[in-house]
C-alpha cells in the first residue's frame, strides 16, 4: 500500500461548517468510536441495522436545501427534479416545503401522485413521451407538459379538448455549452433535446402550437446540462429566451408568462469544490431578467426553476463495507465494496469525482492511496478512484461516500444480479427505512415464464 505522509484530505472535511467547503451534509459530526453522526444517527450504526449497502438521506437536509430554494426565489417556481432520485418520502417532503415537482416518465408520475403530489404542481417531461404517457398525464390533470418534439405536438392536441385546455411549455435549444460532461451537456445543438432556435426549429414549433386551440403556451423551457457551478450561462440563455420571447410578441401578438430554465445547479463532490450559489445566481438570473424585458418592453415572466442534484445530491451517504483489499502487481491497493457501478455509475459513465471516508472505527495509521472498486465484473467498476484512506484498511470496515444523494440509486441498475440498495431516512437522532433492499427473490419474482 502507498504510505502517504499528509493527513487523510477526504476524511478531514465533514460539516458544512468547514472552511474548506464540505460535501458532507451540514448535520455531519464526528460520532461516538469514530462514527460519523449523520441527522443525529450513526452511518455505521445505521449499516449494522439494515445492512450494506446502505443510502442513508438526511431529511433535513433536503428540506433546507427546498427552503433555500423557496426562500432566494421568492417569486419563481421552484420544481424538484424528480431524476435526481424519488421516492414517497422525497415527494412528501419537498411538497411539505413548497416545491413542484418535474417528472420525466409515467414512472415518476405515477409515484408522485400515488404519494399524495398534487398534480397541478408537476411538470412533464421527455424527449420521446409514449401516448400512454400523455394520456396519463391528462387523466391526472399535471400542471404543465413541456414540449420537446415535433410529434407530440399532434399527439397531445389530440388528447386535449378545447374547453379543458393544457398548459404547455416549449423546449428550446439555446446553443450554450455547459454541464460537467458531453452527456449531460443539453443546451447546444447536436443533442437530442429541444428545438433549435438557431435554424428556426423553435419559431415554427412555437407557431404550431400557437395554432392548437387545446394546447395553452405558457412559456419556452431550456435546460442547459448538469453540475453547473457558474452563473454566467444562466444569463445568457436568459438572454437568448427573452429574445425569442420577443420575437413570438411581435409575430403573434402573444406575451408568455413563464420562463423556465431549468437544472443544473453543481454540488460539491470533493471537500473544496465550487458549487453554483445559489443567492448569486437568484439575484444575478432575477435582475439579468429584469433588465431584459424592460430593454423590449415585456411582461417579466415567472421564472421557474428545477433543480434535482442540489437539493437530493447533498443529502444523501452511500455506506459500503469492505470485502476485500488486496494489491496489484504495480503496487496500487484495491479495497472492494459490496456496492459499486449498479449502485453508482456515474464514476463509470462520467468518471466522476468522489470522496470516502472510514467510518466505525478510529484508525492510528497512516494514510495511503486506494482505489475503492466495486464489486461488478468490470474493471472499470471504480467507486473512487486514488482514495485517500487510512494505511490500515481492511476487511469488514465501512466506507462512507457523501454527495451520494442525486443519480446515484435513481441511475441504479440490475447488472450482475446484485439487488439494489436499501434506503433509510435520518432524522432527530432517529433512522426509518424508506426502501428495502432488492433480495434475490425479487429477481425471480418478475419472471413469467421459461
Ligand atoms: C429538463 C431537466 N430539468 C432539470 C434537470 C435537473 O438537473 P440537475 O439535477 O442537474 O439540477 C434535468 C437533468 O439534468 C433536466 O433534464
Ligand atoms: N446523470 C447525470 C445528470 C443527468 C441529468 C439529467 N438531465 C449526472 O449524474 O451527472
Amino acid at each position: 500500500m502507498t504510505q502517504l505522509t499528509a493527513p487523510p484530505a477526504s476524511t478531514a472535511a465533514v460539516g458544512a461548517h468547514d472552511a474548506l467547503g464540505s460535501p458532507w451534509p451540514a448535520s455531519a459530526r464526528p460520532g461516538p468510536g469514530g462514527d460519523l453522526l449523520v441527522g443525529g444517527v450513526g452511518l455505521a450504526e445505521s449499516a449494522e441495522r439494515f445492512g450494506t449497502p446502505l443510502y442513508v438521506l438526511d431529511e433535513a437536509e433536503v428540506r433546507a436545501r427546498a427552503r433555500a430554494y423557496r426562500r432566494a426565489l421568492p417569486h419563481a417556481d421552484v420544481l424538484y427534479a424528480a431524476k435526481a432520485f424519488l421516492c414517497s418520502a422525497m415527494a412528501d417532503w419537498v411538497a411539505e416545503e413548497g416545491l413542484g415537482l418535474d417528472v420525466c416518465s409515467s414512472g415518476e408520475l405515477w409515484l408522485a401522485v400515488s404519494a399524495g403530489f398534487p398534480a397541478q404542481r408537476i411538470l412533464l417531461h421527455g424527449n420521446a413521451k409514449s401516448p400512454a404517457e400523455l394520456r396519463l398525464a391528462r387523466r391526472l390533470r399535471v400542471g404543465r407538459i413541456v414540449i420537446d418534439g415535433p410529434a407530440e405536438i399532434a399527439r397531445l392536441a389530440a388528447l386535449v379538448a378545447a374547453d379543458t385546455p393544457q398548459k404547455v411549455l416549449v423546449r428550446v435549444v439555446p446553443g450554450i455549452a455547459a454541464g460537467h460532461h458531453a452527456a449531460v451537456r443539453t443546451g447546444v445543438g447536436g443533442q437530442k433535446f429541444g428545438f433549435p432556435i438557431d435554424g428556426g426549429d423553435a419559431a415554427h414549433a412555437i407557431a404550431r402550437v400557437l395554432d392548437q386551440p387545446g394546447l395553452e403556451l405558457v412559456g419556452l423551457h431550456c435546460h442547459l446540462g448538469s453540475q453547473i457551478t457558474e452563473v454566467g450561462p444562466y444569463l445568457e440563455a436568459v438572454d437568448a429566451l427573452v429574445r425569442l420571447m420577443v420575437e413570438v410578441r411581435d409575430r403573434h401578438g402573444v406575451e408568455l408568462p413563464e420562463l423556465d430554465l431549468g437544472g443544473g445547479h453543481g454540488i460539491r463532490y470533493l471537500p473544496g469544490d465550487e458549487e453554483l450559489g445559489l443567492a448569486e445566481f437568484a439575484v444575478r438570473v432575477t435582475d439579468r431578467l429584469a433588465v431584459r424585458c424592460a430593454e423590449s418592453d415585456l411582461e417579466v415572466p415567472r421564472l421557474l426553476v428545477e433543480p434535482g442534484r442540489a437539493v437530493a445530491g447533498p443529502a444523501g451517504v452511500a455506506v459500503y463495507r469492505v470485502l476485500s483489499v488486496k494489491h496489484g502487481s504495480d503496487g496500487r491497493c484495491f479495497a472492494a465494496v459490496d456496492g459499486g457501478m449498479s449502485d453508482n455509475p456515474r464514476p463509470a459513465l462520467y468518471g466522476s469525482p468522489y470522496s470516502v471516508r472510514l467510518v466505525g472505527r478510529r484508525s492510528e495509521a497512516g494514510a495511503a492511496r486506494v482505489d475503492v472498486v466495486g464489486r461488478h465484473c468490470e474493471a472499470g467498476d471504480v467507486l473512487v478512484r486514488d482514495a485517500v484512506l487510512p494505511a490500515d484498511l481492511r476487511p469488514g470496515d465501512l466506507l462512507a461516500v457523501p454527495a451520494a444523494g442525486a443519480y446515484q440509486l435513481s441511475m441504479a441498475s440490475g447488472y450482475n444480479l446484485v439487488g439494489r440498495p436499501a434506503v433509510a431516512a435520518v432524522r432527530d437522532g432517529r433512522a426509518r427505512l424508506l426502501i428495502r433492499r432488492e433480495t434475490v427473490e425479487d429477481f425471480r419474482l418478475r419472471e413469467v415464464g421459461r
